[in-house]
């Protein structure tokens, strides 16, 4: 067992570190305050591979493994936690497409995901389906070979943005047989958008219903056999979950080293707060359990990468575990700024506010819970 990241992987991190301090860092503040939409960011980060970071090669993927792409994802969202996430979600809605896509799919959608002249959203939640994803109630009846879906998607990041949708559809029965996954373009007739909802951070991706009414796509366009859809999108989000927790590492180590540095600078009662032995036991455990967290997402990714059946309790327990150590960070980073913490020119409360919403989405802490608990129970 090797815990060190090879010389590659060095590689990347320092290539995503270095473009997250120049490129995204100094921006964050703005796109947060401005709910500023970076596409051109966005496509900077394509132009380093960080698009299609674990698609195939063929078509502009990078072909790298998911341990890779959680280190990348880390450093980005160091830079910026909001963006870093949206580019998450781009990477699994363009895996999904290379991996249970045809090849006419795969060549029609990924040169332009890739290389995000195209973006994407994955299109799951419903308005009455959160947590319970199998009772989606989104139509797609067939006629000819056209699907006629009628139905509405729930916070779904990009919404309105992004250009192509990855859409989880009843076709059939109710509960998890009766799925599918079909991507639907935007410019679709009878495809469109909701207000873009006012959050408490993820402030630099747009966030919207998206609503279906007699929108026809072709059947060209479902992703795999019909009835598949639901472990399609599981199996998207099994990857989803560990890119976001190892966006919660990013943001959790950017708050470390901030509150690091002011204990550093900040003084009262006559000695730097550094000097406190209390402050710096909070420190202390700060680091430790950002370490566990850290080795948790890697474990996962490599799970992943084995193809293994173990794959989902892993990324289930390192999502659980790493997306609340991340939230419990950047609070304790807060706390240790004092007064200054709550305050927008210092970005502590912005890493929290982006952070927070790890416990919640592609599946809340207690589903992870409840996914480990029925692994362990059947066993
Ligand atoms: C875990 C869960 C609660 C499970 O449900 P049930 O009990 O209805 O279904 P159950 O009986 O467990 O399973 C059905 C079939 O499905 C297969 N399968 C399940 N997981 C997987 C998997 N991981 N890989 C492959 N197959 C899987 C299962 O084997 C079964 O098939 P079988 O009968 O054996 O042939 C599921 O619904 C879930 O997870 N909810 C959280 C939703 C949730 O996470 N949203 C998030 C929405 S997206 C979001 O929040 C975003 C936010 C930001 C932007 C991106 C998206």
């Amino acid at each position: 067992m090797d815990f060190d990241l090879s010389e590659d992987q060095r590689a990347f991190q320092e290539t995503a570190r270095g473009f997250a301090t120049e490129h995204m860092a100094p921006h964050a503040g703005d796109w947060d305050e401005n709910q500023i939409f970076p596409v051109d960011t966005l496509r900077h980060a394509a132009e380093l591979g960080f698009a299609g970071i674990y698609c195939r090669d063929d078509f502009g993927g990078s072909g790298l493994s998911r341990l890779d792409a959680a280190v990348i994802f880390e450093e980005l969202a160091a830079g910026c936690v909001s963006t870093a996430a949206y580019l998450s979600i781009h990477n699994m809605a363009s895996w999904m497409i290379d991996t249970f896509g045809d090849e006419a799919q795969r060549g029609r959608w990924l040169p332009r995901l890739t290389s995000m002249e195209h973006f994407a959203s994955y299109c799951l939640t419903e308005p009455g389906a959160g947590s319970d994803a199998a009772s989606l109630k989104t139509r797609a009846e067939r006629d000819g070979d056209h699907y006629v879906l009628n139905g509405s998607k729930a916070f779904i990041s990009g919404g309105g943005v992004a250009d192509i949708y990855v859409v989880m559809v009843r076709t059939g029965e109710p509960g998890p047989k009766g799925i599918s996954c079909v991507v639907v373009e935007k410019g679709t007739p009878g495809l469109s958008f909701g207000k873009k909802e006012r959050k408490l951070g993820w402030n630099s991706q747009p966030t919207a219903a998206v609503i279906f009414d007699d929108c026809r796509v072709p059947v060209a366009n479902r992703l795999g056999a019909e009835g598949d859809g639901f472990r399609i999108a599981m199996k998207g989000l099994d990857g989803g979950r560990l890119n976001i927790s190892a966006c919660s590492l990013g943001g959790a180590r950017a708050c470390l080293e901030l509150a690091r540095d002011h204990m550093n600078v900040r003084q009262q009662f006559g000695r730097k707060l550094a000097d406190f032995q209390a402050l710096q036991f909070r420190l202390a455990d700060m680091a430790t359990e950002l370490e566990a967290a850290r080795l948790m997402v890697h474990r996962g990714a490599a799970k992943l990468d084995d193809g293994g059946s173990e794959a989902t309790l892993y990324c289930a327990m390192a999502k659980r575990f790493a997306t609340d150590a991340g939230f419990k960070i950047c609070n304790e980073a807060l706390q240790l700024h004092g007064g200054y913490g709550y305050i927008r020119e210092y970005p502590v409360e912005r890493y929290l506010r982006d952070v927070r919403v790890h416990q919640i989405l592609e599946g809340t802490n207690e589903i992870m819970r409840l996914i480990i608990a029925r692994r362990l129970l059947s066993a």
